[in-house]
């Protein structure tokens, strides 16, 4: 059967008139459907009816539903990567500032057990208060924010196991955000427990996986695009970080990673590519120092900028 013919097929499902986009690549499908008004077992129970459904269709193999209106008025953008140190939050401060930049209202969830450094890219060392049980998030450069390095001194949260880390993560998730529209999740690197547990109970609109170019990275960043695949999370977008490098001295250019490869593995796996960021000393720098260049003005700021762009677009289309 032709992918449209299969697509259409899909109309016949039970619950059809929820189903707000889908997409097919291969032989695994992907939906999105509306549950607002429904109450979590209802909201689990149409997710099962359409997963089975597609399912039961010949030529798909596998059905990935993704459930818009969790929280309404409030998205959640779980930001991961398969393994450490790949930029994953420096880019989450600088796409939240961006955003925020956009007049978006946004805050941020520092959930990265293993190396919470949101605060210091944030230059901020500021302890968030409690109010009616809840965390009350801290505002710096426009943004607000929940870090676990809020709670716990430095290398402390490392020794969490599962559970008691799920739990701290979650009273950042549910935390006092107020009017914030959009929080970004800054996950823990990899894909364990921690991350499913988190990813389930937050429910985000979407993820954005960062990933270098080289083949580790991207095996890993693979791995990353499944886990939100398992978990009905529909992958905004894929963003390659410290692509090329050019010489402060000299100006040649060199690929100390590689090139393109997280881009060629986006279209390979069906998912979108946000953009790519150099590898670059001066951004290092300003992160260290805690002075986001989002915030500044030049081509760094005009970078994060288009892949904050990006970013909201394809939320648009799983969103609407
Ligand atoms: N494009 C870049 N050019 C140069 N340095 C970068 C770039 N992106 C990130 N870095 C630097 O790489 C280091 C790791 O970045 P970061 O902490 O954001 O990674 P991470 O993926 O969040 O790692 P982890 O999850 O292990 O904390 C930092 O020192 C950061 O300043």
């Amino acid at each position: 059967m032709a992918a449209d013919e299969l697509l259409n097929s899909l109309d016949d499902l039970p619950d059809a008139d929820r189903i707000r986009s889908r997409k097919l690549v291969g032989d695994i499908v992907t939906i999105v459907a509306d549950a607002s008004g429904l109450n979590d077992p209802e909201r689990s129970a149409l997710e099962k009816r359409l997963k089975d459904g597609a399912v039961s269709l010949p030529g798909i193999r596998e059905a990935r539903v993704a459930l818009t209106a969790s929280k309404p008025g409030r998205t959640y953008i779980a930001i991961g990567s398969g393994k450490g140190g790949v930029g994953k939050s420096t880019l989450t401060t600088n796409l939240a500032i961006s955003l925020a930049r956009m007049g978006r209202k946004v805050g941020i969830v520092d959930a990265d057990i293993y190396g919470p450094s949101q605060p210091t890219l944030l230059g901020t060392n500021e302890k968030p208060h409690a109010e009616n049980d809840k965390l009350v998030p801290i505002e710096v450069q426009g943004v607000k924010l929940l870090s676990v390095g809020q709670l716990v001194p430095p290398g402390q949260a490392l020794a969490w196991r599962g559970p008691m880390a799920s739990g701290a993560l979650n009273q950042l998730v549910e935390g006092d955000w107020g009017d914030t529209e959009i929080i970004l999740i800054d996950l823990p690197p990899g894909t364990g427990d921690v991350q499913l547990s988190l990813v389930q109970k937050s429910r985000p609109a979407g993820a954005v996986i960062v990933s270098t170019p080289q083949d580790l990275s991207l095996i890993d960043a693979t791995r990353a695009i499944d886990l939100f695949g398992k978990t009905s999370v529909p992958v905004l977008g894929v963003i390659e970080n410290m692509a090329g490098y050019q010489c402060p001295h000299c100006g040649e250019s060199s690929d100390p990673f590689g090139h393109g490869g997280a881009e060629t593995s986006a279209a390979k796996l069906g998912v979108p590519f946000l953009g790519r960021l150099p590898l670059s000393p001066s951004l290092r720098e300003a992160s260290d120092a805690g002075r986001p260049p989002a915030a500044e003005h030049g081509p760094a700021a005009d970078a994060f900028a288009a892949l904050a762009r990006r970013l909201l677009e394809e939320l648009e289309k799983v969103a609407t």
